[in-house]
């Protein structure tokens, strides 16, 4: 018998340890896979906050309904169907941290009932326009994970937004439409962080080499009286009336305390809590927990005390749950769930920190409607709970009580349900108590000598019979709680990670799915643009070069043309007003008065002579805004012609008679000054040569009239030489004898020689005094009447003089800038116009009137074609930057696009190797 039983402990002992082999081995597996999907949510973070708006996969509740309806069985993973509890594995443990959210939401008690959907808002498949995986080749079905199989198109879980605002909350594409793609981002970067959260959680509970036993169930269930029977003494205070306020942690004394019982109150912060540090906690004796409760009562739920009891089991590890020598247990002894909310929040709260919920339920009373609830959500997340009917001792009508509860269970938690010989336990667990305080009492059955636990052979009437019956009931439920918490072990510590980690994987491959179309997408049409943006800005550039050779062609033929045409006609007006001419038509020359009014005559021909000049100069400017008018028509053309649609065109019209306005105006205004020649004020008034010019006389005398007449007037003096007779020689020797103090040395030295030579000939002697008063007379007389066309003539020769030799650069300004109203040249236009232009103004042979006003003419043609140039060279500048601004921006997309698509393609091999490792872990096919 003993050899058996020998043989049966070492069995247990080895498989004991082979489970443990296989533990760590897994939770080795769990524990790399979370760093590694811990990176792999790092650096998406990281991608999103710096190279990419994350787009988050739309949901539609429709699409939901249609997956789920599309939904094989046999696609495990397969999320957001609408699931019901027979489906509960397949959204068994929805992360801890959502169900706490849920369950904290749904605490107010609702009514659970077999069948129910669950609590998670349903989440769809993503619209018709959903991505697709990339192309690659197809694995079969059995080659290939859930997530290479795309089953996680059902939408998110563990990434999920909360998008439940107003109206929109029925539809949550709706409402992902119409948020900000950035704030949709923002909220997913939100919820990772959370994940990273969770994953970091989950790291340090499967380190945690503890297990930690929740004792739960409804108020007075007695929950208390159970932990005491499973320490076979009385730790925790019981009561008829509901005691237990506080969450009071059982721990093996010899294990975590160095064999010392005693009990910690943990200060306010519990996670700070360390038992080597007594500022985080106060110290108490086992004794005084009773007391340690009783005094919680009146402190409010949230502020009541975290207590660790540090008992000792000595029994041999073979039969304590405590002392079990193979893993450290916590048993912790929770406040009733219907006490209040608070409290059964807070039990929510913590299961997810719970390796095994142990369930004390009340054979008088079976469900509350609390219990329901809890026990739904427990079996959902840990798909095992270990249910104890307690109180069974109690009970007359055993059978049916047992039938009721199983019953209950069938609905509320399956899985326990089908494991209910192993997982459900009817037991009276005062009297385990009892007999433990009377020791010399009889020693119980062995074990598995009553099978049927809480079975007909419970129900016998005597005491010694139920008291034995109790404690076979309760060595049996031992026995399954140990090998449930320690064989189990990897399916209750390690399942909740394994299972989150495989949503999590879900959503991250769905949202990298997602994210690789998005970028796709947008590839696509950066390319698209490219391929038109990138032809149509090295077309604008080469028009652009195009445009500018014709223009500087243009505008050089135009001002030189100008400039020729404006010196022919100048020249011209110039020489007929020099022999006394009008220079236009539209002058005519003032009619001879009289001797009397000789001196207003040759006023009124001096001023008829500059006005005919300056109406030839009109006639020039006339003449060049014509031809720039035509200049600028032909230049807006070629703009038109070379300018891209699409590029914006000049708005400006050109004036031309704003292009010599100034001028125009003075000229106008004050008629008798002629600013607009550009001559002295005083070349208005009349001179003594006007009306008797003798050193031209003198100088035809002379003979020296070719070589010292000024240029352009030698007809002028060959015409006048003619008309002098040969008499006349003498009477002007003598005039010029008189005179040559004035008429210079040379001319009156000849002069004297002459008449000297005149004076010593005694006939000429003779002859000279009638001769001399003869010519003297015809000298006055020729003056006189030739009045009327020698003062024109010596009046145009006069001016035709002045302006040829007159620097006209130092003359007044002329001209003044076109007004902004016009085509005002900008500082910017007038650099640009000025720094290209021509040197029209080298030196030259010309009358410096001539000169001056033909290069001014040609400057301002040249500066409104400048102007105009400028202007469309200004519209091409714009239309070139925006053209490269448009491919800039297209190539930025197009990386951006490249990244992203390197970043999630990257990203998907490594969730789909992780998700390799973890579902090797195996625990959920168990
Ligand atoms: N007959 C019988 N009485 C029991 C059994 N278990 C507990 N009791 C009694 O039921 C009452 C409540 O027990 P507790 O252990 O305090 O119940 P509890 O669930 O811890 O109570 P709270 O923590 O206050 O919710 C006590 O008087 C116990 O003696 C049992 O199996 N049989």
């Amino acid at each position: 018998m003993l050899g058996a039983q020998g043989k049966e402990c070492e069995e247990k002992q080895r498989e004991m340890e082979m489970h443990q082999t296989a533990f760590a081995a897994n939770r080795d597996i769990l524990s790399s896979a979370i760093d590694s999907t811990s990176a792999v949510v790092g650096s998406l973070r990281e991608f999103a906050q710096h190279h990419w708006i994350m787009t988050y996969p739309e949901t539609e509740r429709d699409a939901c309904a249609t997956a789920a309806a599309a939904a094989g069985p046999s696609s495990s993973l397969r999320r957001s169907q609408s699931t019901t509890r027979g489906e509960s594995l397949d959204d068994a443990a929805a992360t801890a941290q959502l169900e706490a959210e849920r369950a904290a939401r749904s605490s107010s008690s609702t009514v659970q009932h077999p069948g129910m959907q669950r609590g998670f808002t349903c989440v769809g498949v993503p619209s018709s326009s959903a991505p697709t995986t990339p192309v690659r080749k197809t694995p079969t079905r059995a080659e290939t994970t859930p997530l290479q199989r795309g089953e996680s198109s059902g939408g998110m879980s563990v990434l999920r937004l909360d998008l439940k605002l107003g109206a929109a909350s029925n539809n949550p594409r709706a409402l992902v439409q119409s948020l900000e793609k950035s704030s949709i981002a923002q909220l997913l970067d939100g919820r990772m962080a959370q994940s990273q959260r969770q994953l970091q959680f989950l790291q340090a509970r499967i380190a945690d080499k503890q297990s930690k036993v929740l004792v739960t169930g409804d108020l007075n269930a007695g929950k208390s009286t159970f932990v005491n029977a499973l320490l076979r003494r009385a730790v925790m205070p019981t009561d008829q009336q509901p005691c237990t306020t506080v969450f009071c942690e059982v721990l093996d004394a010899d294990e975590a305390n160095e064999g010392r019982e005693e009990v910690h109150v943990l200060k306010s912060d519990a996670a700070q809590y360390d038992r080597l540090d007594e500022s985080t906690f106060s110290r108490h004796s086992l004794q005084q927990v009773e007391q340690i409760v009783a005094d919680a009562e009146d402190v409010s739920p949230e502020n009541a005390p975290l207590l660790k009891c540090y008992c000792r089991d000595t029994r041999a590890s073979q039969q304590s749950l405590l002392r079990n020598g193979v893993v450290d247990i916590a048993l912790i002894d929770a406040p009733g769930l219907n006490r209040d909310s608070l409290k059964t929040t807070a039990l929510f709260a913590r299961q997810e920190e719970i390796d095994v919920v142990v369930f004390v339920v009340s054979a008088e009373n079976h469900f509350t409607l609390s219990a329901k609830e809890f026990l739904w959500n427990a079996s959902n997340d840990k798909a095992y709970v270990f249910i104890v009917v307690n109180k069974y001792d109690q009970i007359r009508n055993k059978e049916k009580c047992r039938r009721l509860v199983l019953e209950q269970i069938k609905q509320l938690s399956p899985r326990t349900y089908e494991d209910a010989d192993e997982l459900v336990h009817f037991v009276d667990s005062s009297a385990v108590l009892d007999e433990a305080a009377a020791p010399d009492e009889e020693e119980p059955q062995t074990p598995g000598e009553d099978t049927k636990v809480g079975g007909s052979a419970a129900s016998a009437s005597s005491p010694s019979t139920l008291s034995s019956a109790s404690s076979t009931s309760f060595a049996q439920l031992e026995a399954s709680l140990r090998d449930f918490v320690l064989l189990k072990r990897s399916k209750s510590k390690l399942m909740p990670a394994q299972t989150y980690l495989l949503r999590l994987l879900l959503d991250l491959a769905f949202v990298a799915r997602t994210n690789v179309s998005v970028a796709e997408t947008e590839r696509a049409e950066a390319l698209q643009k490219l391929a038109a943006a990138r032809p149509a800005l090295a077309q604008s550039e080469a028009n652009h070069v195009k445009l500018e050779t014709q223009l500087e062609g243009e505008e050089e033929g135009v001002v030189s043309g100008v400039m020729q045409g404006a010196r022919a006609r100048l020249q011209q007006a110039l020489d007929l007003v020099g022999n006394g001419q009008s220079a236009d038509v539209s002058v005519t020359l003032p009619a001879y008065p009289g001797l009397l009014n000789v001196l207003q005559y040759a006023q009124d021909v001096r001023q008829a002579l500059l006005c005919s000049l300056e109406a030839s100069l009109c006639n020039v400017e006339e003449a060049a805004r014509a031809a720039t008018t035509e200049a600028v028509q032909r230049v807006r053309a070629l703009g038109e012609t070379h300018l891209p649609e699409g590029a914006n065109r000049s708005q400006r019209v050109f004036q031309p008679e704003t292009m010599f306005r100034q001028r125009r105006a003075r000229s106008f205004a004050t008629t008798t000054t002629f600013v607009g020649l550009g001559v002295p004020d005083d070349m208005v008034d009349v001179k003594i040569t006007d009306l008797f010019d003798l050193p031209h006389v003198f100088k035809v005398v002379a003979g020296r009239s070719a070589a010292d007449e000024e240029r352009g007037s030698k007809k002028a003096a060959l015409e006048q030489e003619s008309s002098l007779t040969g008499g006349l020689t003498l009477g002007l020797g003598a005039i010029t004898l008189v005179g040559g103090k004035t008429l210079g040395a040379k001319t009156a030295i000849e002069a004297f020689v002459r008449l000297s030579d005149l004076v010593g000939n005694p006939t000429a002697r003779r002859w000279a005094g009638p001769l001399l008063a003869i010519a003297t007379t015809g000298l006055v007389v020729y003056f006189v009447v030739d009045l009327p066309n020698s003062i024109p003539r010596n009046a145009g020769r006069s001016i035709r003089h002045e302006l040829s030799a007159a620097p006209m650069g130092s003359r007044k300004a002329i001209d003044a800038q076109p007004t902004s109203t016009t085509i005002a040249v900008s500082s910017t236009a007038a650099a640009f116009a000025t720094s290209s232009s021509s040197s029209s103004s080298a030196t030259s042979s010309l009358p410096a009137f001539i000169e001056y006003h033909s290069k001014h003419t040609a400057d301002r043609t040249r500066k409104v074609l400048r102007l105009i140039s400028w202007e469309l060279h200004e519209l091409f500048t714009v239309h070139i930057a925006a053209c490269k601004a448009e491919v800039h921006k297209a190539e930025t997309q197009q990386k951006s696009a490249e990244s992203a698509l390197s970043h999630f393609h990257a990203m998907t091999a490594r969730i789909e190797d992780i998700e390799r490792r973890v579902q090797a872990v195996g625990l959920l096919q168990h």
